[in-house]
């Protein structure tokens, strides 16, 4: 056995035998690639993100919802060549099923939907906050998780569910302070296209897969594209008619190419009226080369954008209604945007808007004048905890300088000294650091003088 403990002490850097440490290899500190480590002020930041989010959720009545970060790979295997199933982090787990982390939140959506279907009280308006992930070669250095803020509203036909949601997304832009001027959002129909494939004679099988490809034409050239849509049976005329109502931005145009009979006009005409109700319209642009590169958008689609053109896009939604006959259910018409953590605060950072407040540190910051009354500061620490009052514990002997140092760095308002004489006579002493004014105070007065809080 002696030699056996050796052998595992040897391993654990030879302390046992008195020797030098082995040499124990350094632990890699950086967090696996493309992902990030949040630490206290990071964290504080995403606080107040999605606190934002939750509000605005909330206040259009929007109900929390969650699913498992990891789901069947099936849900994601849409043939429709989109990026998002390109680059899935998907494996196959110790039972040897093929899953994934979920790049995107809607097809668990769909997939939750589906299973409560006969239970639910339609329209459903859910939200979620979900960390999705995707495996890009990190040839960018880009980063392979984000959170995302998803809003959807299932059981609505008409536009009114995408103005609903459009007024949340601009909500959410003005509690943070951004203004029209500084945001955009580009709203489309895709039955604007899907109307001129149709009278150029390309069959509707065809028609998603050359969204798909039409939506790339904003990051490549037509080069780079007409091969696949020639494949598609797009020759040359009518890519250029495509290309035609892809640069129309007014619904004067868009009558005028698809005639005032379309039911993609009349969509958008519908929905630009309601959004003229939310008072957002000044927000709103139309533009249709707008098509968002989801499969599984029918109808609507938009995304905000900032206008000065620097970032990518900020958000982006759309309708789609055959989302659960794709998973072989029952049809229900739903619309949704997502919302990533990542542009938005690019976005407020440039333009000064990040919350600058250091974060809500403890109330009161309780110290012992020495180890000795370290459990009378316990006890005062427990007495105002139990009154609701957040206190930062000091828990080892600290010079009483660094303790006022830490109390100002974490913005406590108190600080709470407990100090032998005092302590004898039942007593502690209570600083205000926004005036300076310290007294001393029983200790069962400190926790009333705290909850008034008023600055003396
Ligand atoms: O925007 C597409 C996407 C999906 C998953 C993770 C990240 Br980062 N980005």
């Amino acid at each position: 056995a002696s030699a056996a403990v050796l052998q595992d002490a040897e391993k654990r850097g030879g302390a046992a035998r008195g020797g030098p440490p082995a040499a124990v290899e350094k632990l890699d500190l950086k967090p696996p690639k493309g992902t990030r480590d949040v630490f206290p002020e990071d964290m504080r930041l995403r606080n107040w993100l999605f606190g934002h989010w939750r509000g605005v959720a909330s206040s259009f009545g929007f109900e929390e919802y969650d699913a498992p970060v990891l789901e069947s790979e099936s849900l994601y295997t849409r043939k429709s060549g989109e990026e998002v199933t390109q680059q899935l982090y998907c494996f196959e787990d110790k039972g040897g099923r093929r899953v994934s982390l979920r790049p995107e939140m809607t097809p668990s959506l769909a997939r939750m939907v589906m299973a409560k279907r006969k239970s639910l009280t339609l329209p459903v308006k859910w939200f979620s906050i979900p960390q999705c992930w995707r495996y890009e070669r990190m040839t960018r250095g880009r980063r392979r998780e984000h959170y995302q803020w998803n809003m959807d509203i299932w059981g609505v036909s008409g536009v009114a569910a995408e103005a609903e949601l459009l007024g949340a997304m601009v909500t959410f832009f003005e509690r943070v302070g951004l203004r029209a001027e500084d945001v955009g959002i580009r709203v489309n129909s895709r039955g604007v296209l899907t109307e001129v494939l149709h009278s150029l004679g390309v069959p509707g099988d065809k028609h998603t897969a050359t969204c798909v490809l039409v939506d790339k034409l904003d990051k490549m050239p037509l080069e780079a594209v007409a091969g696949d849509l020639a494949e598609l049976g797009l020759e040359e005329t009518s890519v250029k008619r495509l290309l035609e109502v892809m640069e129309l931005r007014d619904m004067g145009g868009v009558e005028a190419f698809l005639g005032k009979e379309s039911p993609a006009a009349e969509e958008l005409r519908k929905l630009f009226a309601l959004a003229e109700s939310y008072g957002i319209s000044d927000w709103l642009v139309l533009d249709c080369s707008v098509v968002r590169g989801l499969a599984y958008y029918t109808g609507t689609v938009f995304e905000a954008f900032d206008r000065r053109g620097k970032l990518r896009a900020i958000a982006g939604g759309g309708r789609y209604d055959a989302l659960l006959e794709s998973f072989g259910g029952e049809a229900l018409p739903a619309a949704g945007f997502g919302f990533g953590d990542a542009v938005i605060v690019e976005l407020l950072s440039d333009r000064g808007l990040l919350p600058k407040e250091a974060g809500p540190g403890a109330t009161a910051v309780v110290f012992g004048w020495d180890d000795e009354l370290q459990g009378a500061a316990t006890e005062v620490a427990a007495s105002l905890r139990r009154e609701g009052i957040s206190v930062d514990l000091v828990l080892q002997p600290r010079k009483t300088k660094a303790n006022f140092k830490h109390a100002t760095r974490v913005g406590a308002t108190y600080v709470v000294m407990v100090a032998p004489s005092e302590w004898e006579a039942g007593k502690v002493s209570v600083k205000d650091l926004r005036t300076s004014d310290q007294k001393e105070l029983p200790v069962g007065e400190v926790a009333s003088h705290i909850l008034a809080g008023d600055v003396a």
